[in-house]
């Protein structure tokens, strides 16, 4: 197939290109020009963040469909966005494909973004296509607006202020070693979907950032000890953790797995949960609006992890008060 006739393909299976399909509200241009064309709602500031998926890095074929991994791409994006308090909105794909890619994996791999974009509300306004001989990859460039004054950042955590988990850390860990010792698929089908399909805090972001306690947020996607670490490296203050949330499920598969639950939590990465700085000032408030309003009928935990300690020279503490620097311990794509 000729590129101009992939990209006829991959633009049907989108439903946005800028010829046909139904006019999309702040789309002036879509795909099939130069670039695309946005119109910015008044009164918003514009969010951007970028994020891959990768044959060999972030999926193996023998591991995942491609339908998967195009929601996979959407999902991981997203997250970024919402765990600054923004709305996801519009998104470009740079996709890289191996000489030989089996006919079609490349439209499936577009009609799951293509569901999931439409998950999340978001459009796709374009992208790219090369030869990629590494394998197949996936870049997806992700916009999003944001009320101007409402982002909130990494840093912003001072003494006293508490830390909190939104979400169900462990899963997508789990699933990834399952899928690796190639353990039985009943035991582990949740923990390979969160790994394989992960969702994105997409009403949860947004509302954190609003309520007025919140001072600091960042999701987990390299996981809990990482993002531990990096509200610490950028708010420059002391944590104490008091507590790694491990759930009877993770417990479960940590124990089939031969692995320490705990560990699975706190370096697994890739759970998208939202990790949370809370004002002391605000915390029984927060609780409280936190059980009721933001997890009513949800299947996302909220767990305390631990305190902040002092301003200076960013560093985990554990409650037995071992532990220091190495704890960033996450994914690294470096070295
Ligand atoms: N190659 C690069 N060039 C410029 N900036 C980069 C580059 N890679 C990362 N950054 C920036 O560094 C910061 C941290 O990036 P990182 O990829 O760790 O973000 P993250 O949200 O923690 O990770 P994830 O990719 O898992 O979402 C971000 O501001 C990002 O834009
Ligand atoms: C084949 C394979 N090996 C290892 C992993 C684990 N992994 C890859 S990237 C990443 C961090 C998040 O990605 P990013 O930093 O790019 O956002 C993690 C935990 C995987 N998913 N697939
Ligand atoms: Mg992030």
């Amino acid at each position: 197939m000729k590129e101009h006739e992939l990209i006829a393909e991959l633009s049907r299976i989108l439903g946005s290109s800028s010829g046909g399909g139904a006019p999309v509200s702040g789309l002036g241009v879509g795909i099939g020009d130069d670039c695309a064309l946005i119109t910015q709602p008044p009164g918003c500031d514009l969010l951007v963040t970028t994020d891959s998926q990768r044959e060999g890095v972030h999926f193996r074929w023998e591991w995942i469909d491609p339908f998967s991994v195009g929601r996979r791409l959407v999902a991981v994006n997203v997250s970024d966005i919402v765990s600054k308090g923004g709305r996801p909105a519009f998104s470009v794909v740079a996709a890289g494909l191996p000489p030989g890619d089996p006919p079609g994996r490349i439209a499936e791999v577009y009609r799951g973004i293509a569901e999931e974009s439409r998950y999340y509300g978001v459009v796709v306004a374009g992208g790219d296509i090369s030869r990629d001989p590494g394998g197949m990859s996936l870049v997806m460039t992700l916009l999003g607006w944001i009320p101007p004054g409402t982002f909130v950042g990494r840093g912003g955590l001072a003494p006293g202020d508490c830390l909190y988990l939104v979400g169900r850390p462990g899963r997508a860990r789990s699933g990834l070693l399952s899928l690796e010792k190639d353990q039985d698929e009943t035991l582990f089908s949740e923990a390979r979907a969160a790994f394989r399909t992960p969702r994105a805090l997409l009403r949860e972001g947004p509302l954190l950032a609003s309520f007025p306690g919140v001072v600091s947020m960042t999701d987990t996607s390299d996981g809990l000890g990482r993002s531990l670490w990096e509200l610490a490296r950028a708010s420059r203050v002391t944590i104490k953790v008091e507590e790694i949330p491990v759930s009877k499920e993770v417990r479960k598969w940590a124990e089939a797995l031969g692995e320490n639950p705990g560990e699975l939590v706190w370096t697994g990465g890739e759970d998208y949960d939202l990790l949370v700085g809370v004002s002391f000032r605000e915390e029984e408030a927060f609780l409280k609006w936190a059980r009721t309003d933001l997890l009513e009928g949800s299947p996302e935990g909220l767990f305390l992890i631990g305190q902040v300690g002092e301003r200076g020279d960013p560093e985990i503490i554990f409650g037995s008060g071992t532990g220091g620097k190495e704890w960033g311990a996450g994914f690294e794509h470096t070295g």
